[in-house]
């Protein structure tokens, strides 16, 4: 797959603070890449370098094998924080200022709004928008130039939780259209819900990268119930798991590598013993992040 963005060797040093440490990522076509991060992690340094508005202390970036210029920064859209608009003037009347500036054909507003979801609110004020709407205009505007990339930095921050539905829904819609998406983001659930692939940054640097498939891959837990007077005994005997724990009425086992639920199940039926619930527990997103940070509690540099 065609690389979009090649990130090599970045660096951001303010003052004494190091913002970002010898960053190197890669994004290919079609990619819906999260940054995650606790604050002050260093996300949105990075998209501002890769946008072009801050400068990097050492490494360099490139969009499309080429380091950026004009014409590759007319296929970026991007939102980094809310945009300005009019309140007293229309969502079309918005964005068709934003085509005079980008100097866009004004056909593309009724297009983009419909893309959104606004079109019903096409000539209704900015000022009675709610927040998602607005940040769906936002997202209207980012679009105007149809670009191949989108960057959003925490698209769904402050929105309610139906806000949140709706920004996401729209994030995978445009991922579906063909376009490539980076978002920074401290949601766990977001990234998890919206990203094919993740990276975590810590502390400027990057501790993790990977698919969002690949989560909670290694390792499986398995939710275990059966009418059985010491089933702890006969699930530690197993060899299948590595750590069985009672939670209430249910085991808890804990399985690495290839062995899977269903060997637990086919286990008990050879001792005799019939299971009346077995669930698989996919790792969380969250678990891993947190496991991650654990882990590099020691790297990083400030
Ligand atoms: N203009 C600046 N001057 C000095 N320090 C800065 C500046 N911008 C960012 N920093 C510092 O650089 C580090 C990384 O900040 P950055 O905003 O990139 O992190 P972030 O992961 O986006 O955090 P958040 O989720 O809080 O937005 C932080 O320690 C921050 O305080």
């Amino acid at each position: 797959m065609e690389t979009v963005l090649s990130i090599k060797g970045l660096s951001k040093q303010y003052g004494r603070v190091r913002a970002l440490d010898n960053l190197n990522l890669e994004v290919k076509k079609g990619d819906v890449f999260g940054i995650l991060g606790p604050n002050g992690s260093g996300k949105t340094t990075t998209l501002g370098i890769i946008l072009s508005v801050i400068n990097q202390t050492s490494g360099q970036f490139e969009w499309f094998g080429e380091k950026a210029n004009k014409d590759t920064r007319k296929t970026i859209g991007a939102i980094l924080e809310h945009p300005i608009f009019y309140p007293y003037l229309t969502a079309v009347q918005n964005l068709k200022i934003v085509c005079d500036i980008k100097e866009v054909p004004y056909a593309r507003v009724d297009e983009v709004l419909t893309q959104v979801g606004l079109d019903e609110r096409k000539d209704t004020k900015f000022k009675t928008f709610s927040l998602g709407m607005k940040q769906r205009l936002s997202i209207a505007s980012a679009l105007l130039c149809n670009p191949t990339v989108m960057i959003l930095d925490e698209p769904t921050n402050g929105l309610d939780p139906q806000g949140i539905a709706e920004i996401r829904e729209l994030i995978i819609e445009i991922a579906n259209s063909g376009k490539t998406i980076i978002i920074a983001s401290h949601l766990l659930d977001e990234v998890q819900k919206v990203c094919s692939h993740f990276c975590v940054l810590q502390r400027g640097k990057l501790i993790y990268n990977g698919l969002v498939e690949d989560v909670g891959k290694g390792s499986v837990s398995v939710e275990v119930k059966a009418d059985h007077d010491d089933l702890q005994t006969v699930l530690e005997a197993s060899g299948l798991g590595t750590t069985v724990k009672r939670e209430l009425d249910k085991y808890i086992i804990k399985m690495e590598g290839d062995h899977s639920a269903a060997e637990v199940n086919a286990y008990l039926f050879k001792q005799g013993i019939t299971a009346k619930h077995l669930l698989v527990q996919s790792k969380s997103l969250e678990k891993q992040f947190l496991e991650i940070l654990a882990g590099n509690k020691e790297g990083g540099a400030q």
